[in-house]
Formats: structure tokens, C-alpha cells, sequence
């Protein structure tokens, strides 16, 4: 009771799916969403990301940060492109729209202290894949939570791959099929992952990273 008046000096409203992912986030270290985007949101930002490969805008991925890429194909093979928030088109307005609200529940309610976000799409092409990492640089210690946001279409096959494979620190393996809607965060500094390889199809997403200072 003393807590819901604290929350509501300051306006505060609590929001069950963001409270999930805390809880989960808590817990495991990493949290599944299936719902964060809705199927009209999919859509626009599955457009837009089949737009942007059409028209070539897309570059292979690399290794390291930004400022410090290598290329290796041994270890991925996807093909990326980064979004830049104060240049963000319709689409890309309508996910952070959705992303926000949840960055600033964090700040408010975890103190996570996010102060940057990185986001880029990404297409896995049949035949790719990304081998088990930790999406921690040498060079970058900023990055708190990875996120994923999946974008293929509704019908994706499980028999088509590209499952996001996360290695829990007890030794089993959460396997998660990138299925439209569903946005997976995880621990940046703590969680070892891998992208199995796509037999069928390409495989579609947004993947970003919430920074601290
Ligand atoms: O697409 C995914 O499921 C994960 C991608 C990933 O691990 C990365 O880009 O660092
Ligand atoms: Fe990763």
C-alpha cells in the first residue's frame, strides 16, 4: 500500500508485461516476450526491413563494435543495418514507440541508468547462422541488455532454423524460435548465445543493445 502511494506521487502506472520482463530478467537473466509488438507493428517494420535489403542497404555483419569490425564469416553471416533514432523513418517511429516506454520503466523502476541505445536489423540468409558469443566487447563494457525483435512472417516453420540458442549458467540451453511479436532480453555481460543456422528462408530482426554510460 505504502508503495502504490509512492508510485502515484510521481504518476507512476504499473505495467504488467514490463514487471514480467523485470521478474524474468531478475530470475534468469534473460526474459521472453511474445507479444511485445503486435501483428499490424510486425508488419510495418517487416516492410520497411524488405525494403531497405531491396534496396541494398544492408552491409555484412562483423565482429567487434562499430568502431572495431572484423570480418568472419566462420562466426556469422548475417548482414546488418543500423538504425539511427534521430533520423527514424515511420516504421522505425513506430518501434521506438514501443521500445522507450519500456527503457524508461527500467531507468524508473530498476535504475538501470540506460543512457544509450544501438539498434540494427538484421537478415540471416539460408546457410547463415552466428556461433555461440557474448555480446561484450573489449573495447565496449557499456552494454547492458541485448534485445531481439523478430520479424518474420506468421507462418515461419521451426523446421526453417535460426533458433537463438541461450546457454543458462547451469549448464542447460533455452531454445527460441524467432517467431513474429516476440522480443528476447538478456544480460549483454552474462549470457552466452548462438544463432543456429537457417536452412530455409531468411530470418529477419531487429537486435539492439541498452547502454549505460
Ligand atoms: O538474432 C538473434 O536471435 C540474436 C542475434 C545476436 O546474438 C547478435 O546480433 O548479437
Ligand atoms: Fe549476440
Amino acid at each position: 500500500m505504502e508503495n502504490q502511494e509512492l508510485f502515484e506521487q510521481v504518476d507512476f502506472k504499473v505495467n504488467p508485461q514490463y514487471e514480467k520482463i523485470i521478474e524474468e530478467l531478475l530470475r534468469q537473466q534473460y526474459s521472453i516476450t511474445d507479444t511485445f509488438f503486435e501483428a499490424s507493428e510486425i508488419e510495418i517494420l517487416r516492410t520497411a526491413t524488405l525494403g531497405k535489403l531491396e534496396e541494398d542497404q544492408f552491409k555484412k555483419a562483423a565482429i567487434g563494435n562499430r568502431t572495431n569490425e572484423v570480418i568472419a564469416k566462420t562466426i556469422r553471416g548475417d548482414f546488418i543495418l543500423w538504425m539511427d533514432e534521430q533520423k527514424a523513418d515511420a516504421a522505425e517511429k513506430v518501434f521506438f514507440s514501443k521500445i522507450n516506454p519500456l527503457v524508461n520503466y527500467l531507468n524508473a523502476t530498476c535504475f538501470m541508468g540506460i543512457l544509450h541505445k544501438e539498434f540494427h536489423y538484421a537478415v540471416y540468409p539460408t546457410g547463415t547462422f552466428y556461433k555461440r558469443h557474448l555480446d561484450a566487447f573489449q573495447n565496449d563494457s557499456r552494454r547492458k541488455l541485448s534485445m531481439v525483435c523478430y520479424l518474420n512472417e506468421e507462418n515461419w516453420l521451426k523446421t526453417n532454423g535460426g533458433e537463438l540458442v541461450i546457454y543458462k549458467p547451469d549448464g542447460t540451453e533455452e531454445i527460441i524460435y524467432p517467431l513474429p511479436g516476440r522480443v528476447v532480453i538478456f544480460e549483454s555481460q552474462l549470457l552466452e548465445h548462438e544463432v543456429k543456422v537457417v536452412k530455409n528462408d531468411q530470418r529477419l530482426s531487429i537486435t539492439g543493445w541498452l547502454k549505460t554510460r
